[in-house]
């Protein structure tokens, strides 16, 4: 049968490398992608909001959604949990809507193992200084903290191997561009899988 489900992309990057800023400049835009709210332990943060940033969950209820098997990857990250609503995702791409996640990259390989069809980007920043400026500049962490996730940030970067593409965010502008781009050459690349395969059919009954 044609594959007709969405497609699952996932974007992953460094703190502080703006995925978030990228993801709202994307969804900005008239896009068909639906961006899936993550949950997480973590405390909210000023302008944020509940059900539109994340699902802020205590420790206690995160831990009753991954023994529920509800998360369909999460990961602990500088001290808190984070993870991906399993029913959102499956049910949107079941309808054939394409889903977004944002997401760092131990849950990221975690997705890749059940969704290996699924599209991974890795976000990059224009230099290492330019990432600590930006993330200190953000002003959301105590110091303590963007260090930590600074130390993170290495790890995470020595695993961009695992992706398929890498952006670089250097202008917000010309990173959202890029990933524009690759939303439509993987649809491309999947109609032209669906013809070839629709052809190979008509070609057996004939
Ligand atoms: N291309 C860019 N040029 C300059 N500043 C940028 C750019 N992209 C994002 N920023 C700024 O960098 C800071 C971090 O961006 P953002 O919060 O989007 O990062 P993030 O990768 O989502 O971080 P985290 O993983 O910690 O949530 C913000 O203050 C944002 O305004
Ligand atoms: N594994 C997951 N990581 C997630 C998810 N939602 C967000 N994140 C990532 O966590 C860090 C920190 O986020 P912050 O909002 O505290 O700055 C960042 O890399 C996010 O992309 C998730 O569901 N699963």
């Amino acid at each position: 049968m044609i594959d007709e489900k969405g497609i699952l992309f996932v974007l992953s990057g460094p703190s502080g490398v703006g995925k978030g800023t990228v993801r709202k400049s994307l969804f900005d835009r008239a896009t068909d992608l639906k961006y899936s709210i993550s949950m997480t332990t973590r405390s909210i943060r000023e302008g944020e909001k509940e059900g539109t940033d994340y699902f802020y969950k205590t420790k206690q209820e995160f831990e009753d959604l991954i023994k529920k098997n509800r998360l369909l990857e999460y990961a602990e990250y500088v001290g808190n949990y984070y993870g991906t609503p399993r029913d959102y995702v499956e049910e949107t791409l079941d309808h054939g809507k394409d889903v977004f996640l944002e997401i760092e990259v131990q849950g990221a390989l975690q997705v890749k193992e059940n969704f290996p069809q699924g599209v991974f980007i890795f976000l990059f920043p224009p230099s290492l200084e330019e990432l600590k400026n930006r993330i200190i500049n953000r002003g959301t962490e105590s110091e303590e903290l963007v260090k930590n996730r600074l130390i993170a940030a290495k790890t995470e970067i020595e695993m961009m191997d695992a992706y398929d593409y890498v952006v670089v965010n250097d202008e917000i502008e010309t990173a959202v561009q890029k990933i524009q781009s690759i939303v439509q050459s993987e649809h491309c690349k999947r109609e032209r899988v669906a013809k070839q395969y629709k052809k190979a059919l008509e070609a057996d009954f004939s």
